[in-house]
């Protein structure tokens, strides 16, 4: 992934400028070498914007866009303007990213650790009693439910203890190894968690429940998966980290 930058200095009509933008843009949303792009206007100097754009890789970008069929309309729009361009490069991204707070983390909007503790406590006491999923936990760890609200903290934003005291994504993946999980016993799980979720009260927004929903499909897809006979998962890789998705949390 690759960022480029285009600062111009618009010396014409900046209407006209924009407007040409717009035309051009499409050609940038059918490029399969653009992951996303932006054109902002300088609040405090009349005429001066920035265009980023976000190519999959510098050389997609000079060779596959430039000599791709839709470079040609995209020129045409904004050749006119190239002689307002005051810098125009490359950047790549550093480990220095990341969210604001002014979205709270799934974790701090579910009620934090206790939330998730109530949440895995109310779940396993159905697991165990289930006809199609008790067996698989049997023999479990009466400090299981614990485990796993750590795992659960810790993708939805909360402090990273999975990882610190329990031996992370390599240790979860361990557990669920050669359990040749099948499709009910995955589905039971997810419904017997979503039954917990409103027992144990986290949050029923649409917006909460979709993200967390989001993720519980995907993992436990994954664990069926990884779980099966012959199965080769990675096996290291960080606890992964769940945010808000399309939809942030509604606030009034
Ligand atoms: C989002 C999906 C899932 C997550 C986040 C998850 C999480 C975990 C974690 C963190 C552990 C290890 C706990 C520890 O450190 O002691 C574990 C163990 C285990 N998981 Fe999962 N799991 C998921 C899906 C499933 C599914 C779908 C099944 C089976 C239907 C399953 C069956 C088990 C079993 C049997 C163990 C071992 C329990 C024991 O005997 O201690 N998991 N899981």
């Amino acid at each position: 992934m690759t960022v480029e930058y285009i600062r111009y200095r618009i010396t014409s009509d900046a209407a006209a400028f924009e407007a040409a933008y717009a035309r051009a843009a499409v050609f940038l949303a059918r490029a399969p070498q653009c992951v996303d792009y932006e054109l902002s206007r300088c609040a405090d100097e009349p005429g001066v914007y920035i265009l980023r754009i976000t190519w999959t890789s510098a050389d997609d970008h000079l060779k596959g866009f430039r000599g791709g069929p839709e470079f040609p309309g995209f020129l045409a729009e904004i050749r006119p303007y190239i002689e307002d361009i005051d810098e125009m490069r490359h950047y790549e991204p550093t480990a220095v990213a990341g969210a604001g707070g002014a979205v709270p983390t799934l974790y701090d909007w579910a009620g934090g650790t206790p939330a998730f503790e109530k949440l895995t406590e109310r779940f396993y006491q159905r697991v165990t009693g289930d006809d199609l999923i008790g067996p698989l936990f049997a023999g479990m760890d009466p400090a299981h439910p614990r485990h796993v609200a750590m795992w659960l903290a810790e993708v939805f934003g909360g402090p990273e203890r999975y990882t610190a005291e329990r031996g992370g994504y390599p240790h979860m993946l361990a557990h669920h190894l050669g359990k040749a999980i099948t499709e009910p016993q995955r589905r039971r799980w997810v419904s017997l968690l979503l039954d917990a979720a409103d027992e144990a009260g986290l949050p029923d927004d649409p917006e909460f429940r979709a993200a967390f929903l989001g993720y519980i499909e995907w993992g436990t897809r994954l664990a069926l998966a990884n779980s099966q006979p012959g199965a080769n998962p990675p096996r290291t890789a960080p606890v992964p980290h769940w945010g808000w998705g399309v939809a942030p949390p509604y606030r009034g």
